[in-house]
């Protein structure tokens, strides 16, 4: 297993948070809710034990009155009165039901929380894009972040709380049980010396014995469980890619290809679980013969004194009960250990993306240092290198004041798209001064990103869908050329999958007509069309945002000479910048 400390600490980091947010006070109020309730079952647990010996031995007695009494009412004894039946099961249903309400509730509150903070963390401050630009999957504990913010957070408060109040209770009960098993159980005799108070110290060698040979056993599951969330996460990735990339698939003719290498995937799956079916079925031999053990053990043990009348039946049963209890509590980490595994596993999960969270702060450079109340944008000697310290450009000079348009150009690789997001802020190998003005921007990359959702949601993104007037919406998206899709507005689609790489690309441009940039960064953005198509619509952005400055990047001709200036990229500079004459009229 991994150590415990460490994974007690990362428990203890993950959870404490919680209970001293903005929300600790309902969420104490749960837990110390859920507490009270539990320990109010451990306490009727305790009334039924004295119940039971009362109740066999008007059983043993044949007192039909007492019978009844502990039915249905109550009986006076010498040392108070004992509920009946009836009465303490009413209570214990009741108290059980909301003990699991309450928990419930306590989890989902905590859960939403939880996600909240790690969702913050996780887009906040772009890190998704920064751990993406640094993360050696296998390695740094980045791999599979869905699965750790959806599935790790739901295991890891359910099961918290769970095990969490498990041990509690079994805590409890194991000292509320040996205090009766003390008093009960009497004392032996072994080789002339006397033992007080006997099966305590018989449940005591029981649990610690199997509690070593469960821990031995036990012990690889946890690493086993850690591979199987990491491999089942692998599997399911590669399923979603396959779904998400159907049409490259599907032309490439790559099924055989896609399906071997998810047969490999699912390989890892099943040779992972055949390897947590062996262990478990070595332990389950160990844990059911030791519970089964448990069932008849204490009554052979208790049975001499019984029959030489020392004890009667009430107390028998008495005993049975409360070695039971005693047994089944200090052998706790025996009945949990592969939901302890499964837990910890889990801990260990969402520790490791936490820290590798914080190390995409730490070791990430800050970038150029930036300006964003100019009135310009202008590069101030910025240099751009790669994630291995390759330099990219060097030494980048150039200033763009408002309403003059520019064109950036350079052979394939040159580091266009790079310097493009250097000026959108997302590139953190820079450095330099780069100051951009203090009005609204917008950077359409290569491929739109297309949210999940209607169409409505994609053509407005990133603005509310809502904010947006039907009647502008369709007049935006019919100057693009989607006046066809006008239909299919609130229909929820894939819709990556749905358009064209050119509609795909209007689509873009009608998210800039609606968001009416005072400055537009374009990095290839309309090379998918036809060039009288991208002509067209560098000319609606004219005429629709008059106002707007547009950077673009492009690499056909036709669309350079749309702007007023060309900065060529070569040999890791800028190796030229021209004006660019208008073309003589025909
Ligand atoms: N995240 C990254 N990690 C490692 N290398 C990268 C990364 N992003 C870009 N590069 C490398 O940087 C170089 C420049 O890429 P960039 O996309 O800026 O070129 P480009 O001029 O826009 O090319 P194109 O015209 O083909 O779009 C390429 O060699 C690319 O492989």
């Amino acid at each position: 297993m991994r150590r415990v400390g460490p994974v007690l600490r990362d428990a203890w980091y993950l959870s404490i948070p919680y209970f001293r947010s903005e929300e600790k006070w309902s969420a104490l109020i749960l837990l110390v809710s859920t507490i009270a309730l539990n320990l109010s079952l451990v306490g009727m647990t305790v009334m039924l034990n004295f119940w039971n010996g009362a109740f066999f031995d008007s059983i043993q007695s044949k007192d039909w009155t007492s019978f009844t009494q502990l039915i249905f009412l109550y009986k006076k004894t010498a040392h108070g009165f004992l509920p009946g039946f009836c009465e303490i099961a009413a209570v214990y249903i009741l108290v059980a039901v909301y003990a699991t309400y309450l928990s419930q509730w306590l989890q989902i509150r905590w859960r939403r929380w939880l996600t909240a903070r790690y969702l913050d963390d996780w887009i906040g401050d772009r890190t998704y894009y920064r751990m993406s630009l640094t993360s050696k999957l296998d390695v740094d504990g980045t791999d599979n972040p869905d699965q750790r913010i959806s599935e790790d957070i739901a295991n890891f408060v359910t099961s918290t709380l769970s095990l969490g109040l498990d041990l509690m209770n079994n805590v409890v009960t194991l000292f509320s049980f040996l205090g009766i098993l003390w008093t009960i159980s009497g004392s032996i005799t072994l080789l002339g010396v006397t033992i007080p108070g006997y099966m305590v110290w018989v449940a005591l060698i029981y649990a610690i014995v199997g509690t070593w040979l469960t821990h031995l056993i036990g012990r690889p599951l946890v690493r086993l469980t850690f591979n199987q969330q990491k491999v089942e996460a692998d599997f399911r990735f590669a399923l979603m890619r396959l779904r998400e990339n159907t049409e490259g698939v599907a032309l490439y003719h790559g099924e055989a290809e896609e399906r071997g290498a998810l047969n490999g995937r699912f390989g890892f799956v099943v040779g992972n679980w055949w390897a947590i079916m062996r262990r478990t079925r070595f332990l389950n031999f160990l844990t059911t013969g030791y519970g089964q053990i448990a069932n008849i053990f204490p009554i052979v043990v208790a049975a001499p004194r019984y029959f030489s009348g020392a004890i009667a039946l009430g107390v028998l049963t008495r005993i049975s009960d409360a070695f039971g209890q005693v047994q089944s509590a200090l052998s706790w980490l025996v009945s949990n250990y592969s939901n302890i595994a499964s837990w910890s596993a889990t801990v260990e999960r969402l520790g490791t993306f936490h820290r590798s969270i914080e190390a995409a702060h730490v070791k990430l450079p800050d970038g150029a240092v930036r300006d964003q109340h100019g009135e310009a944008v202008v590069l101030d000697d910025v240099s751009l290198s790669l994630p291995n310290g390759q330099k990219l450009i060097e030494h980048a000079t150039f200033r763009v004041a408002a309403g003059q348009s520019i064109v950036i150009t350079g052979a394939s690789g040159s580091g266009k798209s790079t310097l493009f997001r250097a000026l959108a802020g997302i590139w953190p190998y820079a450095q330099g001064t780069i100051t951009l003005p203090a009005g609204q921007s917008l950077f359409l990359p290569q491929r739109p990103y297309m949210p999940l959702g209607s169409l409505r949601r994609a053509a407005t993104y990133p603005l509310d869908p809502a904010s947006v007037p039907d009647e502008v919406l369709a007049e935006a998206m019919t100057a693009c050329g989607l006046a066809h899709l006008l239909p299919e507005l609130e229909e929820k689609r894939g819709w990556s999958q749905v358009l064209s790489g050119g509609e795909q690309q209007r689509l873009a441009i009608v998210r800039a007509v609606l968001a009416k940039p005072e400055w537009l960064f374009l990095d290839e953005a309309t090379a998918n069309l036809d060039p009288e198509a991208e002509i067209a619509l560098y000319a609606l952005l004219r005429v629709r945002l008059p106002q707007t400055t547009l950077i673009s990047i492009a690499h056909r001709e036709s669309v350079a000479r749309l702007h007023d200036r060309r900065i060529v990229l070569a040999k890791g500079r800028i190796e030229s910048d021209s004006t660019i004459l208008a073309a003589p009229a025909e």
